[in-house]
């Protein structure tokens, strides 16, 4: 299997001995992790040790054997070992596959109704099907109603593989826990089976859970799986040219008509998730089929007499829910080095001005103060300074110090002097403060400026509150976790009325300042927050995983190194783009989806594993296949922020 979630491996031997058994947990995508109770946090006796790093495949397993522990790429790179008493050793290692796990179909893509991530039951004929069938919704009896068989699958050479679904969790992954005591109960009753002669008692076991990389059912599985992005493949019929293609989208509604009596039809109305654009496709459901199949081209549509025509009509022959990409989450960038960063800070600042140009002429874009205006300087250059069409440009200040415009405090003079002054800006175009009123009228007047703006449609308005709505806000933040000029526990945060606000006591100097408030800020149409510097790691740790102090740790350790690669040094961007964004930096909750470059790291046990990942890169959207853990030991997860933002420590002799 290649996109399954956690997985537990049994490989039963004969119960009249000791069993010799192995489990095996593995997770492809941590998209499919449930978040355990709680994280890990600063362990100021650890240390960072420098440790290359070598690729990380596209999944990986973790393997605990009698005695052992390890962690597998599918790569087949094996590394950590490590004490496991509750599991038994069966095989040793051959380099390959240490556990005697033989992947059945491995590679194989799902397929609705396969008794893997496709759903469904498939006994394959096999004698004994039926009874292990009936165990594993006994074993199920003993969990709350919150589990479900998702897929159940027996094969002729001994395998048994169950995939739980956890109802209530948004990716339906049931917990790395959750799956062992399954497990455990399961392999109980076949091994009693076993003993009593009614199955064969070397039987192998998996149970894994398919996290939201399924095989989705239409119409029912839409709506619990509506925020995810949905791989959509399906024929286009265009001009009898029967092409299977396939699309990241994102569902923006769904329409249903019943034709005939048999069948109902759903038009998804699936929005391009790349591109914005808006996109249909039908799907057909056979409602005698016990699974429901997709079906649907031009010569149905004209034979049952339907009267919409949808752009894209054809076979949709697979529905995926796609992890790692959710339309009202964040993403988080990691970049390499300093200057890296100020590239990709170029690059997406450069793509959301073309992007917002060509849907409604003009670009508004908000600044901020501190060392971002810095990071912009790419923008000055060939091929930006170019490209980019600096006269769609209306450029306004999310926080402005109040102080003369010619101070070297203010945020405005910044700009210029950085980059407003070497672009072809329209100076009409710049809208800052007016300095030489005070702070409240500073404030109001700027407000005043934005509604006009907002009138005369230079600025958008958001759809779901009266705010302005900025095609791109650009914040730093500070160690403290501040951004723009919301500070930590500052009524300024409470701010609901006003779009602009003014604060007299900010802790960082000067003291009087202008801000957008959070209603303004989370209207944005893009938020990107750009932090460097190890003083902020605490804050982005903060930031990401909002958790308290907690001094438990996660041991792990990482491979030796095969392969360098060039490590993250000192620069990440935080890029959110909607509502609860600040609430997060200054404790909320908000999930970031990272993405990193490679390696791996392997853990004591699935727990530390689980923990690891469930808190440190948030519950749910890690792509774990493009992670980086270049640290010798990781012992409690703000240090892993640190380390990544502590670069230069590690690998000198990586090139
Ligand atoms: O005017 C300001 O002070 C800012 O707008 C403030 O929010 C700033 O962006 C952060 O403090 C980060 O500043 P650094 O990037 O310089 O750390």
């Amino acid at each position: 299997m290649g996109n399954g979630g956690i997985v537990f491996r049994l490989l039963l031997r004969s119960s009249r001995r000791p069993p010799p058994l192995c489990f095996v947990a593995s997770s492809f995508s941590t998209a499919k992790l449930s978040p355990l109770p709680l994280p890990t946090s600063l362990n100021p006796s650890s240390s960072l040790e420098p440790n290359p790093i070598f690729s990380f495949a596209s999944s990986f397993t973790h393997r605990l054997l009698h005695g052992t522990a390890s962690v597998h790429g599918k790569n087949g790179h094996q590394q950590e070992e490590e004490e496991d008493p509750d599991f038994y050793e069966t095989a040793k290692d051959d380099g390959e596959t240490s556990d005697g796990w033989e992947e059945e179909d491995d590679g194989v893509e799902p397929k609705l109704g396969d008794g893997g991530d496709g759903g469904g039951v498939v006994l394959q004929g096999v004698p004994w099907g039926e009874s292990v069938l009936s165990f594993a919704y006994d074993v199920l009896k003993l969990f709350s109603d919150d589990f479900k068989l998702y897929a159940f699958k027996t094969s002729p050479r001994g395998y048994i593989y169950v995939r739980l679904d956890k109802l209530s969790h948004e990716y339906g992954c049931p917990s790395m826990e959750e799956l062992q005591s399954y497990s455990r109960e399961y392999k109980k009753r076949l091994d009693e089976a076993g003993e009593r002669r009614e199955i064969p008692d070397d039987l192998a076991l998996e149970v894994s859970s398919p996290g939201a990389e399924r095989i989705l059912k239409v119409p029912d599985d839409l709506d619990r799986f509506k925020d995810m992005a949905m791989r959509v493949c399906y024929i286009e019929d265009e001009e009898s040219n029967h092409t299977e293609k396939s699309g990241v989208f994102l569902l923006d509604s769904v329409e249903q008509e019943h034709c005939r009596k048999t069948r109902k039809i759903f038009l998804l109305h699936l929005i391009t998730s790349s591109s914005g654009e808006n996109e249909r496709v039908a799907v057909m459901q056979e409602e005698k089929e016990t699974i429901f199949f997709f079906y649907f081209c031009v010569c149905v549509f004209s034979f049952i007499g339907c009267t919409w025509k949808p752009r894209r009509v054809g076979k949709i022959v697979k529905s995926m829910a796609f992890s790692g990409v959710k339309n009202d989450r964040g993403e988080l960038r990691i970049l390499e080095n300093l200057d890296e960063l100020r590239t990709d800070l170029a690059d997406y600042i450069a793509e959301l001005s073309e992007a917002a140009v060509k849907e409604r002429g003009v670009f508004a874009i908000a600044l901020s103060g501190g060392s971002l205006i810095g990071l912009m300087g790419k923008l000055c250059e060939a091929p930006y300074n170019k490209t980019v069409d600096w006269g769609k440009w209306y450029i306004f200040w999310a926080d402005e110090r109040v102080v003369a415009k010619s101070h070297s405090d203010s945020n405005y003079k910044l700009a210029k002097d950085g980059l407003l002054s070497k672009v072809p800006i329209v100076p009409s175009h710049v809208h800052s403060i007016n300095d030489s009123v005070s702070a409240e009228e500073a404030a109001d007047e700027y407000t005043f400026v934005i509604r006009q703006l907002v009138k005369s449609r230079m600025v958008s308005v958001s759809d779901i509150s009266d705010c302005p709505k900025f095609d791109l806000i650009l914040l730093g933040m500070g160690p403290d976790g501040h951004a723009a000029s919301l500070f930590p526990n500052h009524a300024v945060l409470d701010e609901k009325d006003e779009w602009v606000t003014f604060i007299t006591d900010s802790p960082k100097p000067p003291p009087e300042r202008i801000t957008f408030t959070l209603p303004v800020i989370n209207s944005a149409s893009n938020v990107a927050i750009v932090v460097t510097g190890e003083t902020k790691a605490e804050a982005v740790h903060l930031a990401i995983d909002n958790i308290g102090p907690d001094s438990q740790s996660v041991p792990a350790r990482i491979h030796p190194p095969q392969r360098c690669q060039r490590l993250p040094r000192d620069g990440l961007i935080l890029l959110c783009q909607v509502h609860e964004l600040l609430r997060v930096l200054l404790g909320g909750n908000f999930k970031f989806w990272n993405d990193w470059g490679g390696g791996y790291v392997e853990f004591a046990d699935a727990k530390a594993l689980h923990e690891l990942l469930c808190t440190f890169v948030v519950p749910g959207i890690f792509k774990i296949t493009r992670c980086v853990f270049p640290f010798k030991e990781i012992i409690g997860v703000s240090l892993l922020v640190r380390a990544l933002l502590h670069h230069h420590l590690l690998s000198p002799g990586c090139s």
